[in-house]
């Protein structure tokens, strides 16, 4: 039986090789050079799919793949449904947090009561986290370069993923909470762990311990 995982190019690509050698599966090609989404391995059994990283978990849901590597950021977006999260891997460790412009008084706002304008793309991250401090938000949907939001009048603070800080740095913004602690998870369709139990828990396995912590 062919097993199918879904992987997003980039770092998550970059930080699965290991876990897959572990698990003896070796890329046929790499995604940044090749422009195939399907990518065969040296198993002939397995092969890989490449998706956008918050697609990684809609392919194992619907069992157009077994498996996959995605965020918690992504896999909370998600909601999770249909899928099996057996382990986490430690790769792509970030933060998620709120941020502003140098020289905003978040603290003054949120003690003020202030309705703040939070533009994201972590929605439900963004409001259950503003819910749980008793702020009144507004969310404003963005896909990308949050950082660019506070700068130009379209919001009071950002909710994104910050790693180094140097994108914070560069764009005069300032974190000022953190929310939760990012890795990539492991996802697997749960049906397909059913049907393909022989194929799939040897690579469980092997992910579990080729896994550093
Ligand atoms: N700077 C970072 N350092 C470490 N991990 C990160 C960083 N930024 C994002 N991540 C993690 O890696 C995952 C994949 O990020 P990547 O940049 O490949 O995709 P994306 O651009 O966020 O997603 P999409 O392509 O779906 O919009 C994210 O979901 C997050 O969990
Ligand atoms: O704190 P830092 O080390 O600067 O990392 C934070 C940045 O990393 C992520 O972007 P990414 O590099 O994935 O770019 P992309 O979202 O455009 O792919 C995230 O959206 C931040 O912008």
């Amino acid at each position: 039986m062919t097993l199918t995982i879904a992987l997003s190019k980039g770092r998550i690509f970059e930080e699965t090789l290991p876990l897959l050698a572990a698990a003896g599966i070796e890329p046929a090609e790499a995604p940044e050079s090749s422009r195939k989404l399907i990518i065969g391995t040296n198993r002939p059994d397995v092969r890989l799919v490449i998706v956008r990283a918050s697609d990684v978990p809609t392919y194992v849901q619907y069992g157009a793949a077994d498996l996959g590597i995605a965020g918690r950021d992504v896999l909370i977006e998600h909601g999770g449904a249909g899928l099996y999260q057996p382990l986490d891997l430690n790769i792509a460790k970030c933060k998620m947090m709120v941020a502003v412009e140098n020289g905003f008084d978040y603290d003054a706002a949120v003690k003020h009561g202030a309705r703040l304008k939070i533009a994201t793309k972590y929605p439900q991250i963004a409001r259950e986290h503003f819910a749980a401090k008793g702020v009144h938000v507004d969310i404003i949907k963005l896909y990308g370069s949050m950082e660019l939001a506070p700068l130009v009048g379209l919001a009071d603070a950002i909710v994104d993923l910050v790693s180094t800080g140097s994108t914070l740095k560069a764009n005069n913004l300032l974190a000022v909470e953190h929310i939760i602690d990012i890795s990539s998870r492991l996802v697997v369709n749960q049906a397909a762990l059913k049907l393909k139990y022989d194929t799939i828990q040897p690579v469980l396995d092997a992910f579990a311990g080729a896994v550093s912590q």
